[in-house]
């Protein structure tokens, strides 16, 4: 049985351009995004990759990436499963703001605790761990399941709501997810055994 769960970040969107805090600002994808979604779509098909069901978040450059990988693929008749756990994690007051600016104004140090502190919210916003604490659940409930039943998954997401997945599946803690940097459109590719440890991982870059 294959177990297979491919995990994509969706391609630039106009904000991650505009060095803008985004979180559930529902943004578009840029003309590099769209590029970006089509060629994890080329990369997915050359491995000779197919899929039983997708899933997304409720925000449209995720959305717009999957659509584009599953042209790509020749399997835009895939029942696509769209759901706010799996959306970025919430910016609070930061969205809108530019990341620089953001920079300038409160520090450096203050700035960097906010992005990639593990359990320290920006104001008004979630931290990877309240993230994560609605991502997994969903995980656990909906598409792990059928991962571990055979069918074969793929999840396109943000870069927040996908390092909440991965502390998970690579048993990571905080401290190290919090380091890893995941690029857009990159299809990062999870075999698992039957009790959900990874068998294999390896993602397509470049
Ligand atoms: O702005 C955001 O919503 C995210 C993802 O682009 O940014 P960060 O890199 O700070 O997690």
């Amino acid at each position: 049985m294959e177990r297979l769960l491919v995990l994509v970040r969706h391609g630039q969107s106009e904000w991650n351009l505009k060095n803008l805090f985004t979180g559930w600002k529902d943004v578009d994808l840029t003309d590099k995004g769209v590029a970006e979604a089509i060629s994890a779509g080329k990369k997915l098909k050359d491995e000779g990759l197919r899929f039983d069901a997708c899933y997304t978040s409720a925000l449209k450059r995720a959305q717009r990436t999957l659509d584009l990988m599953l042209a790509e693929l020749g399997q835009n008749d895939l029942p696509i499963t769209r759901d706010q756990a799996l959306n970025e994690r919430d910016y609070g007051d930061l969205v809108g703001l530019n990341k620089d600016d953001a920079r300038e104004k409160w520090g450096d140090e203050q700035v960097h605790v906010w992005r990639r502190s593990y359990d320290v919210p920006p104001p008004g916003g979630e931290s990877l761990k309240d993230t994560a604490a609605r991502v997994l659940p969903y995980f656990k409930e909906h598409i792990l399941p059928r991962v571990l039943g055979g069918e074969r998954i793929l999840v396109s997401a943000h870069g927040n709501s996908l390092r909440a997945l991965i502390m998970d599946l690579e048993k990571m803690s905080g401290e190290e997810i919090v380091k890893r940097e995941l690029g857009t459109g990159v299809p990062m590719i999870y075999r698992l055994n039957e009790d959900a440890s990874v068998a294999e991982y390896r993602d397509l870059k470049g």
